[in-house]
């Protein structure tokens, strides 16, 4: 049987994470499933967790939001070994989205159970790698703003209140795009590359991209006006942004390079990387197994 480590990102969704030791327990006891439960005590510890783990767990499970997904994926991915489940108990759950996963712990765990297992691809930005999007421009700048914002208010209304003042304070890039060998000059608003569908806490802006296609999809916003652009961004939640195709262009490609004068940002998975004037996003060749919905 194979043995399942959970890792619990104590803090992860304001304490959600941790609150659902009890339901773990019942549907692992339930399914007579060998597993350990550890908690971390520090941020990037769930990747040292996961690297230690390969070799007495076959898989490792992240409890909590994006980050310690992506933190128990890099373990698992640094190693090169183990397969990577998730109960989504953030306050962003878009990797588990992504995947098909269900946001209730219940079905969440019942996937695990089931044990239905992908290679899923693996995306590398510069020297980072990620697993669901890595975008450049307008949402980055609402990540860096909402730093500082979410200092000032603490509620769920920072966000809405960075994107409006990220909107009145931005300026466009002006970016020379290549595309595997379709090269392209844009002022962009947004640059977007994946293989996950869902990002930003559930906003659907790559639609039609899948996991494990071995393609990155990319979208891109230009040629568009703050007006404009306001009215646009609720589309994104359910993918409806792709109609507008006169201001949203998708592409899907191997190797995309970007390269500006201007100051850009890029946002890897939710985490912020230092500015860049020269950004490659392409594929890694190994994947990571994951457990998930469907095959
Ligand atoms: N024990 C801990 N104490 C404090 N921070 C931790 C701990 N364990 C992990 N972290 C950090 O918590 C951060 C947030 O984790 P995660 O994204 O899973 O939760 P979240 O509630 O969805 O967060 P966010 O509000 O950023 O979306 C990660 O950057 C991770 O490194």
């Amino acid at each position: 049987m194979s043995k399942i480590l959970f890792i619990i990102n104590p803090v992860a969704g304001g304490g959600k994470a941790k609150g659902l030791i009890p339901l773990i327990k019942e549907i692992m006891d339930k399914h007579e499933k060998d597993y350990e439960i550890k908690l971390t005590t520090r941020p990037k510890e769930a990747i040292n967790i996961a690297e230690d783990s390969v070799e007495n767990y076959e898989i490792t499970v992240a409890v909590g939001g994006d980050g310690t997904v992506n933190e128990v994926a890099k373990g698992l991915i640094n190693i090169g070994k183990g397969t990577l489940g998730i109960v989504p108990g953030g306050t962003g759950n878009d990797m588990a989205k992504s995947l098909g996963i269900s946001t209730e712990p219940v079905k969440a765990l019942e996937t695990l159970c089931r044990g239905l297992k992908k290679d899923i691809d693996i995306g590398c930005v510069n020297d980072s790698n990620f697993l669901n999007i890595a975008s450049v421009g307008f949402d980055a700048e609402v990540v860096i703003n909402n730093q500082s914002i979410k200092t000032v208010i603490k509620s769920g209304i920072s966000y809405a209140v960075s994107v409006i003042y990220t909107l009145l304070s931005f300026k466009k890039k002006k970016v020379k795009i290549t595309i595997d060998d379709n090269i392209m000059e844009e002022k962009i608003i947004l640059l977007a590359v994946g293989n996950g569908k869902y990002y930003g806490g559930g906003m659907k802006i790559l639609p039609m991209a899948k996991v494990d296609d071995e393609y990155l999809d990319i979208c891109i916003v230009s040629n568009i006006n703050k007006l404009k652009l306001l009215f646009l961004f609720p589309t994104i939640f359910k993918g409806n942004h792709i109609k507008y195709k006169k201001y949203v262009k998708m592409y899907k490609g191997k190797t995309i390079k970007v390269e500006t004068r201007d100051k850009i940002y890029i946002n890897i998975d939710g985490e912020i990387a230092p500015e860049m004037k020269e950004i490659v996003f392409s594929m890694e060749d190994k994947k990571l197994n994951v457990l998930c919905e469907e095959k």
